[in-house]
């Protein structure tokens, strides 16, 4: 069983935006799914309506088998929110901050467990500062405490990084990996490709949305470590040769150019083949360069793709 079901998930808000179109979406226990969307694109609608803070207009969610709107409070209970926006009480103690938001789940008070929490994010130490006097990067963290505090088993964290600095990024990025090995599940969203692509098990791309592609990461980076090797012709083809047959060629720019897909992990790529091949075949060549394709390309195509279909 998925610890989060989302079955064809619709919202329309009012005044009539369609903020999310029938999204369907697994996520495993365990799992770090990173969800990467331009503004706008609904993740913070989708993140809202897993929580219990967004009503649906259609679909069904279900956290721990445990229907997000029939059974609320065992939903619920499963779920931390690391919201976007910093909304702490400024004068109040670190430690007061994060006991309360434990109570809010009904749980009781564990102090040793709370110790645990504010030592794992390096916040022990500042536990009796107000949150005023603390940085912009300490205050997020403060945010991930309070979503912790409860013993969520599934954590969402909205763009927990934006507007941190680079080293503070990666810290955050370790924390996020520590609480995958304590078992936390983990869906995070971002603006950042690095990001989904330094911590992520599986990445998500949403738009308008939809879902455009749930993949693993590691076969993305097999599609990123694809290579393209494009030969510009002296003269146009009207087919690729059938003595080049044995290459994953493709023409383009109007029989121009003969694009050679190879894989940069391969041992040989046939490049020198392949040259050697079209000389053999007749085929004059103009000038050579290589492309090598990214997630931000993916990305990008992908959610281009949707827009010019719109
Ligand atoms: N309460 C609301 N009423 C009407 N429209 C809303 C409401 N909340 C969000 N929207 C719209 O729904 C769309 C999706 O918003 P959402 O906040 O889910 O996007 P997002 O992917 O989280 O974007 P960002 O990266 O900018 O945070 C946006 O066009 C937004 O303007």
């Amino acid at each position: 069983m998925a610890m989060v079901e989302i079955r064809d998930l619709q919202k329309v808000y009012d005044g009539g935006f369609e903020a999310l179109k029938s999204v369907s979406l697994d996520i495993q226990e365990g799992e770090i799914l990173a969800l990467l969307g331009p503004n706008g694109a609904g993740k913070t609608t989708l993140i809202s309506a897993v929580c219990g803070i967004t009503l649906p207009t259609a679909g069904r969610i279900r956290v721990g088998g445990h229907d997000v709107i029939d059974d609320y409070r065992a939903a619920r209970n499963l779920v931390g929110l690391v919201p976007q926006e910093i909304n702490l009480e400024p004068f109040e103690k670190v430690i007061n901050t994060v006991r309360f938001s434990r109570g809010l789940f009904g749980k009781p008070r564990d102090d040793a467990f709370i110790e645990q929490v504010l030592r794992k994010l390096s916040l022990w130490d500042k536990k009796d500062s107000p949150i005023r006097a603390l940085s912009g990067g300490m205050k997020r963290r403060v945010l991930i405490a309070k979503a912790l505090s409860h013993e969520p088993r599934v954590l969402f964290l909205d763009e927990p990084t934006a507007g941190v600095d680079v080293e503070l990024r990666r810290d955050m990025w370790e924390t996020v990996a520590e609480l995958k090995r304590d078992g936390v599940t983990i869906i995070l969203t971002t603006h950042y490709i690095e990001e989904a692509e330094a911590i992520a098990d599986r990445v998500g791309v949403i738009n308008r949305g939809q879902i455009l592609l749930v993949e693993e990461k590691s076969s993305l980076m097999t599609r990123m470590g694809q290579k393209e090797l494009r030969v510009d012709l002296a003269e146009p083809l009207t087919a690729v040769p059938d003595a080049l047959s044995e290459f994953d060629l493709a023409l383009d720019d109007g029989g121009q150019t003969l694009v050679f897909a190879y894989d940069t992990a391969a041992d040989r790529s046939g490049i020198a083949r392949l040259m050697t091949a079209l000389s053999g075949a007749g085929v004059a060549v103009r000038d050579v360069h290589t492309r090598q394709n990214s997630l931000e390309d993916i990305f990008v195509g992908l959610v281009s793709k949707q827009e010019d279909a719109a």
